[in-house]
């Protein structure tokens, strides 16, 4: 570890799903991996073996396309045994109305700056899901969901604000602690409940935090000091034109084609 640093945790988007493939919000929708999520997943694994990484205790979504990227890797370091969290606090923001919605064809209906906006914008939430939408029921319905959230807490929808505003008291209440007791962390989640975690970590403006796109299945570590402030940050476990092609790809599934 660098000096100062006292504690490790590494993150990874999940790979690539069929809902990223097909270029469409996904949001709470519980899509596969798609067959290159898949290898981008086994890829994170080898790469963290080869760097020598063991983890203590993972935590991961209630969504399987994070769920199956976090088995990979801990196939992969011979760690299936190891204690693993999940929790709708990492899901993905809830992308309300637009799920199930083609990113381009969004654009190209309602114009690139309204997509950047529902996509990037730290405060303004995408439209809420209704019962019109074909995903409403198998999402509100999901069994998964029959103890927590509350009714109350489910969301119809979710901006980068109010998915972090369930994110971090589970950053705080749960992973922290871990950390504060020595264990080396892993956290398979999503593009912005990860965003959100990032946002808070780097104390990123809600402004600079637009410009931020997360790859999927790279693994980026944070190296920690007693206050839980960053002395290694964001550091993505791939080569740098790599990273910046996939991050610049992200960035590109809101262009309207
Ligand atoms: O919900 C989605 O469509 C993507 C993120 O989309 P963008 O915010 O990048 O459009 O989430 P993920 O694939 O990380 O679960």
């Amino acid at each position: 570890m660098e000096s100062g640093a006292k504690y490790r945790v590494v993150m990874v988007r999940h790979g690539e799903s069929e809902w990223n493939e097909k270029n469409l919000f996904c949001g709470w929708y519980d899509a596969d991996l798609s067959e290159k999520g898949n290898k981008e997943a086994q890829q994170a694994a080898e790469t963290l073996k080869k760097f020598g990484y063991k983890f203590d205790v993972a935590f991961t979504s209630v969504l399987k396309r994070a769920n199956i990227t976090l088995d990979y890797i801990l196939d992969g370091l011979g760690q299936k045994n190891i204690p693993i969290q999940k929790t709708w606090r990492l899901n993905e923001r809830h992308y309300g109305g637009l799920t199930g919605l083609n990113k381009s064809e969004t654009a190209a209906k309602y114009g690139e700056a309204q997509v950047q906006i529902w996509r990037r914008s730290f405060d303004t939430p995408p439209p809420p899901m209704d019962e019109t939408n074909k995903y409403y029921k198998e999402i509100v319905c999901d069994p998964r969901y029959a103890e927590e959230p509350s009714k109350e807490e489910f969301p119809m929808f979710e901006s980068l604000k109010l998915t972090i505003a369930r994110t971090l008291p589970f950053w705080e209440g749960k992973i922290v602690p871990e950390l504060k007791a020595g264990k080396t962390v892993l956290i398979a989640a999503h593009g912005n409940s990860l965003r959100g975690i990032v946002k808070h970590l780097d104390c990123i403006s809600d402004t600079d935090i637009m410009g931020l796109n997360l790859p999927t299945g790279i693994p980026f570590e944070y190296q920690l000091d007693d206050n839980m402030k960053p002395i290694v940050s964001m550091k993505f476990l791939g080569d740098e034109e790599t990273v910046k092609k996939a991050m610049e790809a992200v960035a590109n599934q809101g262009k309207a084609k």
